[in-house]
């Protein structure tokens, strides 16, 4: 965008629609300085105005919960074809699902690089099921034992979080429908978080749920719930670590992994939680994929995002 005045300085303005968590944790006080160092303007987009009456903008960086405000995005995209906005509501939709969320990543063919990713079995229970048929559709789908059991909508609530581990039959019945219910894959307790910006690609590690064995099978019973455990979980990137469970995956592997789920979800702002199962080096399972994640975790991402967004206006050009 062009100033106004004799120097016609290139100008970034990037309208931001975001929780005040997302907000804290994104839009730091150096993260902002250092984009205006650049040329890039960060604005926040008023939801109490009309937001076409705002602007104008070159970028659009949105994460709310909501229809009425997917609605409003959505009415602004197609008015403002000119203006990027980070990421289109329909492609945003598809990771809200638990069961949407992985369907791109089970029809995937990576062969030849270096590694093989999948997704766990996973079964969905709808709202209308009864508990009580849990244990059924489980052996029906041939289903073993631990299974994780997470809310089927992500909405960016606390609950929407709320996981379990299902460890015996009887635990099933106390379960909420509507769920997914996905294999518990021993992974050595550390997992990969794949960061996506654009074309870039950051891994790190965090501490995840330890291997279950076949002691904790006949020890344990019941529903062991766990909250918000990747928040939690502290960076594993500095432990010393057993290689075999903590070796990056094949960077040949990241990038195709991470080009074709960008193009297929038509998104340029998300990350991978990817495990390595245990007693392998090279079998892998994505096991969440997440929107806009917490990327005031990732490491430089204030330059990641500045090239990103600077990239995205003079492609435009
Ligand atoms: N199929 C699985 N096998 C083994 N462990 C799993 C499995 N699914 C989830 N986990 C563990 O549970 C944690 C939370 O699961 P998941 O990432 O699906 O939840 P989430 O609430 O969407 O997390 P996030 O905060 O990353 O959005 C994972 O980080 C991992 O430690
Ligand atoms: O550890 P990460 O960066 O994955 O944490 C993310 C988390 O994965 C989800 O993306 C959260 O979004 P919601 O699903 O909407 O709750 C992020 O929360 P946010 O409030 O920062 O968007 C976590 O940071
Ligand atoms: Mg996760
Ligand atoms: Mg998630």
């Amino acid at each position: 965008m062009k100033l106004n005045g004799e120097e016609e300085e290139e100008k970034v303005v990037v309208g931001y629609a975001l929780t005040s968590k997302k907000k804290k944790s994104f839009l730091k006080p150096n993260f902002i300085a250092l984009a205006r160092n650049k040329g890039i303007f960060f604005v926040a987009i008023d939801l109490n105005k009309p937001m076409l009456e705002q602007g104008p903008f070159d970028v659009v960086l949105h994460k709310l919960p909501g229809k009425e405000w997917r609605e409003i995005i959505e009415d602004y995209r197609h008015k403002h074809p000119e203006v990027t906005i980070l990421d289109p509501p329909d492609a945003i939709q598809h990771l809200l699902n638990r069961q949407s969320m992985l369907q791109n990543v089970a029809e995937l063919n990576l062969s030849d690089c270096h590694g093989k990713v999948g997704v766990p079995q996973q079964l969905v229970i709808t709202k209308n099921a009864s508990a009580s048929t849990i244990p059924y559709e489980v052996t029906k789908a041939g289903m073993k034992l631990p299974l994780v059991a997470k809310p089927l909508v992500v909405d960016g609530s606390a609950k929407s979080h709320e996981l379990c581990i299902a460890y015996d039959e009887l635990s099933l019945l106390k379960l909420e429908p509507p769920l997914v219910l996905q294999e518990f894959v021993n992974h050595g307790g550390l997992l990969f978080k794949i960061y996506i910006v654009g074309e870039t690609i950051k891994v790190v590690r965090r501490f995840s749920l330890p291997n279950v064995g076949k002691h904790e099978l006949l020890d344990v019973d019941g529903l062991f719930r766990f909250p918000r455990v990747s928040c939690a979980a502290a960076s594993a990137d500095e432990a010393d670590l057993d290689p075999n469970i903590a070796e990056h995956p094949p960077k040949p592997l990241l990038e195709r992994l991470a080009r074709d789920l960008r193009r297929r979800l038509g998104l340029h702002l998300f990350n991978i939680d990817m495990i390595r199962e245990h007693g392998t080096k090279d079998v892998f399972y994505v096991i969440d994929i997440n929107y806009f994640p917490g990327y005031g975790k990732m490491p430089e991402y204030e330059q990641i995002f500045i090239d990103f967004l600077l990239s995205l206006v003079k492609n435009k050009v």
